[in-house]
């Protein structure tokens, strides 16, 4: 590839093999989630999301998405239970988003595509970074949230009145005390399984989390998302939107659901 890997015609999805042997690996993610496929594991335990809002740091546009940033030098956001053993720590949250209300998720259900998704990022302690945890088969747990076209979420609101002053890529500012815990639905019922980021370097270092119930979001919050800019400052400036990768093959993996 001639450039760093994007979302365009020319540097999307289909081009991260070239520089990125790995997109064709055996546990790529995202993927279509059958729920009738799904496994139902009895012993699939709760999950326990323990986030304190004072770790919040900053919010940044990466050129891909914008993410907020977490302290996480101790284990004070965590997130035990569920698939996992031991204790893994908040990093950072992001999103993926369409160009329009019908895609945006790269996960979907039943090959339904939702218009936004939610992915809060989190690393296995066991290993001293998140550096050191992002290459190792159980190094991440990330929990995917879907995001349904309905009445205008407020929990958003703080975050989307961010997007302003960081439109452009590299652009950041600070964002305290927030408690990303409200992001997240009224049940925690998931499906579960092993795959990778759904970003280069596509490290097949991930437990997927991903969350039954969707949260909503406005029209017109979505339209903010679509003010973002994936170019930077003195660019031509292009909307950042459609910054998603879509189902990878699922090669015999198992979906494993924490409810019946
Ligand atoms: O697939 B995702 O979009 O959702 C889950 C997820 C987690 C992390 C990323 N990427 C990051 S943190 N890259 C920087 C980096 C990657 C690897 C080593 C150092 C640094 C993307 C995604
Ligand atoms: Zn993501």
């Amino acid at each position: 590839m001639s450039h760093e890997w994007g979302y365009g015609a020319t540097n999307g999805p289909d081009f991260w093999a070239d520089n990125f042997p790995i997109a064709n690996g055996p546990r790529q993610s995202p993927i279509n989630i059958v729920p009738k496929e799904a496994q139902y594991n009895s012993s699939l335990k709760a999950l326990k999301l323990r986030y304190d809002p004072s770790n919040a740091k900053g919010i940044l546009n990466n050129g891909h998405s914008f993410q907020v940033d977490f302290v996480d030098d101790t284990d004070s956001s965590t997130l035990t239970g569920g698939p996992i053993s031991g204790t893994y720590r908040l990093r950072q949250f992001h999103f993926h988003w369409g160009g329009s209300d019908d895609r945006g998720s790269e996960h979907t259900v039943n090959g339904i595509k939702f218009p936004c998704e939610l992915h809060l990022v989190h690393w296995n302690t066991k290993y001293p970074s998140f550096g050191e945890a992002a290459d190792k088969p159980d190094g991440l747990a990330v929990v995917g949230v879907f995001l349904k076209i309905g009445a205008a979420n407020p929990r958003l609101q703080k975050v989307l009145d961010a997007l302003d002053v960081i439109k452009n890529k590299g652009k950041q500012t600070t964002f305290a005390n927030f408690d990303a815990k409200t992001l997240l639905p009224g049940s925690l019922d998931y499906w579960t399984y092993d795959g990778s980021l759904t970003t280069p370097p596509l490290l097949e270092s991930v437990t997927w989390i991903v969350l039954k119930e969707p949260v909503s979001v406005s029209p017109a919050q979505m339209a903010k998302f679509r003010n973002l800019l994936f170019t930077g400052e003195g660019e031509a400036p292009c909307c950042m939107v459609d910054n998603y990768r879509p189902p990878q093959p699922l090669k015999g993996r198992q979906v494993r659901a924490s409810f019946k």
